[in-house]
């Protein structure tokens, strides 16, 4: 049961692209999340941070139903995506993926060239003709600070790129289905520091176009990144406020024991 007293206010948040109320989720038996209530604003980024186990990948998910393919997966409670319960079976999946999009922890390229990474999924949404193809597989690439290393070589396998740069691969190809939402999985726990650094200088470029949530290991580029830091324990959310106020001076006695590295 969630205890009221430990349990995060949602904070209000002027223009929120989510708006979770009353969220459970259930694996079979296991109780996964509980009561998790939460706005999300818009055009900003979001960290979802806490100790391994406590819910922060299992939340990220179900913002775009992937749960859903499994049968004993259960989600209650709602999710509000610009007003309408993403929940809801009649939200249409189709829908749900053309308007966020999702990189995970490891990147995971197609095995073909760099350019057809990028093609591929807008060609599943759109035909375009070849010469607006290239444009918008190039915007894709200058977005996600990949253009430059690979213009001259769009026709190589994207299996050559480095980690980091398959990362952005990956980023592009979710960008060039123009979602409105970006979820990142522990988007940078394959890289090294400098690819790191790239892809989180990315986060911050690209906030102005999306709305980025992001799900760290790392406490210190949650404070680095984010603009709100959601704390989690044991699938609840126990604060949920400004970055600065979590890592300066958090309300719950847990959050500051998380953050000061007591636990965890
Ligand atoms: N497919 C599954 N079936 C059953 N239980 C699961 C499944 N996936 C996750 N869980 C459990 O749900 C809880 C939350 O898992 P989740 O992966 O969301 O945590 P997390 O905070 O993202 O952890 P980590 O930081 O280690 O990735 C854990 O107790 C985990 O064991």
């Amino acid at each position: 049961m969630t205890d009221p007293a430990l349990a995060a206010r949602p904070l209000p948040v002027a223009s929120p692209k989510f708006t979770v109320r009353d969220l459970h989720f259930h694996y079979g038996d296991f109780h996964a999340l509980k009561g998790i209530d939460m706005d999300i604003p818009e055009k900003q980024v979001t960290a979802i941070i806490g100790p391994s186990g406590c819910g922060k990948s299992t939340l990220l998910r179900i913002f775009n139903r992937i749960y859903a393919i499994y049968p004993k997966l259960r989600a209650t409670g709602s999710i509000l995506l610009d007003g309408e319960n993403i929940l809801d079976p009649r939200y249409s999946m189709n829908r749900l993926r053309s308007k966020i999009g999702m990189v995970f922890q490891k990147p995971v390229p197609f095995p073909m060239t760099i350019f057809e990474n990028v093609a591929y999924g807008i060609r599943h949404h759109e035909k375009l003709s070849r010469s607006d193809m290239e444009g918008r597989v190039e915007q894709a690439l200058r977005s996600s600070a990949l253009w430059g290393e690979v213009k001259d070589k769009l026709k190589q396998n994207a299996l050559g790129l480095s980690g980091g740069q398959q990362q952005r691969l990956c980023i592009a190809r979710a960008i060039a289905l123009k979602p409105e939402v970006l979820l990142l999985d522990e988007p940078t726990s394959a890289l090294d520091p400098i690819a790191t650094g790239r892809i989180e200088q990315l986060v911050e470029e690209l906030k102005s176009e999306f709305t980025i949530v992001i799900v760290t290991h790392n406490m210190q580029q949650a404070a680095r990144v984010s603009d709100l830091t959601a704390f989690m324990y044991l699938g609840e959310l126990i604060e949920f406020d400004k970055t600065e106020k979590i890592f300066t001076k958090p309300d719950k006695k847990q959050t500051e024991d998380y953050i000061t590295g007591r636990f965890g």
